[in-house]
C-alpha cells in the first residue's frame, strides 16, 4: 500500500450559504489507523467529513493530505440498474483510462474485493434491488477496490443488522492494521472504543476535540454530549476485558452522569 503522511485541518470552518457556520477554527490532524468521529444529530459530522475528503469546499482554513482517499457516503436509494459487479468495478474508473475498457487486472481486483467484503453472491444482482445494509456493503466494496490508502466512511455500519456492523468493524480494524487510514462518523460510542485509535468529538460549531479514545470517550463526556445518561461498565469477556456501555433511555438532559446505573454482569 503507498505511503501517505496523513490529513490536516487548519483554523478550518464552513457554513452553508445564507446560513450560520456549522464548525468553525477547527484543527485536527489525522497520521493513520482509525479514527471516529462523535456528535450529535446535525453537529456537522458529515460536512466536516465531506470536506475533509476535498467533496466540499472549506469555507475558511486549509485542508492537506497526501493520502488516496476512499470515499464511502451512507447508503441511500438508488435506480443504478447496474449489478454489484460493475458497481464495484466502477471503484477502478481511476485506473482505467478513458478510452479502454476494465482489464483484467480490475476484473481480478473487483472480485478480490467483492470477497473481502463479504457480498461475492450478491456479484450479479441489481444495486437497485438491495436492502439499505446491501448497499451499504457495495459502497465499501467500490472504494477499496479504487486502491485507495485512506479510507473516509459516513456511518458506515447505520444501515447494517448486528452480525454486519460486527463483520463492518472487524474489516475496518483489519484494514487498518494493514496500513490503511480509516475515519468514520458514527452514532455508536461502544462501537469506538471497541475501534479504538483517536475520537474527534464535535461538541458545538468551534469546540471540536481529538484525542486518544480511552482518554476523550468518558461516560461524562458522552452523557454531556448526548444530554442523556451513558455509563460504562468493565465486564470479563470469554477471559478479555470489555468496556460496555449502558444508556437510561427514559432520563434526558440536566442529569449527572449516570453513577446510579449498577453493573449487574
Ligand atoms: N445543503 C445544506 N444547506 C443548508 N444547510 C445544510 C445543508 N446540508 C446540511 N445542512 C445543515 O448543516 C448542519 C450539519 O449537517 P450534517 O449533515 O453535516 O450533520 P451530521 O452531524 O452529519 O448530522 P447527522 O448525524 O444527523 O447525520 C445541519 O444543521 C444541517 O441542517
Amino acid at each position: 500500500m503507498v505511503e501517505y503522511t496523513g490529513l490536516e485541518l487548519r483554523d478550518a470552518g464552513f457554513r452553508y450559504p445564507r446560513c450560520d457556520w456549522v464548525f468553525r477554527r477547527a484543527n485536527l490532524r489525522v497520521d493513520g489507523g482509525i479514527t471516529s468521529i462523535l456528535g450529535p444529530n446535525g453537529q456537522g459530522k458529515t460536512t466536516l467529513l465531506r470536506c475533509i475528503a476535498g467533496l466540499t469546499r472549506l469555507s475558511e482554513g486549509t485542508v492537506h493530505h497526501d493520502a488516496a482517499i476512499g470515499y464511502v457516503p451512507q447508503a441511500s436509494a438508488s435506480n443504478f440498474a447496474y449489478t454489484v459487479f460493475d458497481m464495484v468495478l466502477m471503484g477502478r474508473a481511476k485506473k482505467v483510462s478513458a478510452f479502454s475498457t476494465p482489464g483484467r487486472t480490475d476484473i481480478a481486483r473487483t472480485r478480490e474485493t467483492l470477497e473481502r467484503v463479504g457480498i461475492a453472491d450478491l456479484a450479479s444482482r441489481s444495486f437497485a434491488e438491495l436492502s439499505g445494509g446491501q448497499r451499504q456493503l457495495v459502497l465499501i466494496a467500490r472504494a477499496l477496490a479504487s486502491d485507495c490508502n485512506f479510507l473516509i466512511l459516513d456511518e458506515p455500519v447505520s444501515a447494517l443488522d448486528l452480525r454486519n456492523q460486527a463483520r463492518v468493524l472487524e474489516l475496518l480494524r483489519n484494514l487498518a492494521a494493514d496500513g490503511m487510514g480509516i475515519l468514520l462518523t458514527t452514532h455508536h460510542p461502544d462501537h469506538v472504543l471497541h475501534l479504538g485509535g483517536r475520537a474527534v468529538v464535535m461538541r458545538s460549531v468551534d469546540d471540536i476535540r481529538v484525542g486518544a479514545v480511552e482518554e476523550l470517550v468518558t461516560d461524562a463526556m458522552l452523557s454531556e454530549l448526548y444530554g442523556i445518561d451513558v455509563a460504562s461498565a468493565e465486564v470479563d469477556d470469554r477471559g478479555n476485558r470489555r468496556t460496555v456501555l449502558f444508556t437510561r433511555y427514559d432520563t434526558f438532559a440536566d442529569t449527572a452522569p449516570a453513577a446510579s446505573l449498577q453493573k449487574v454482569v
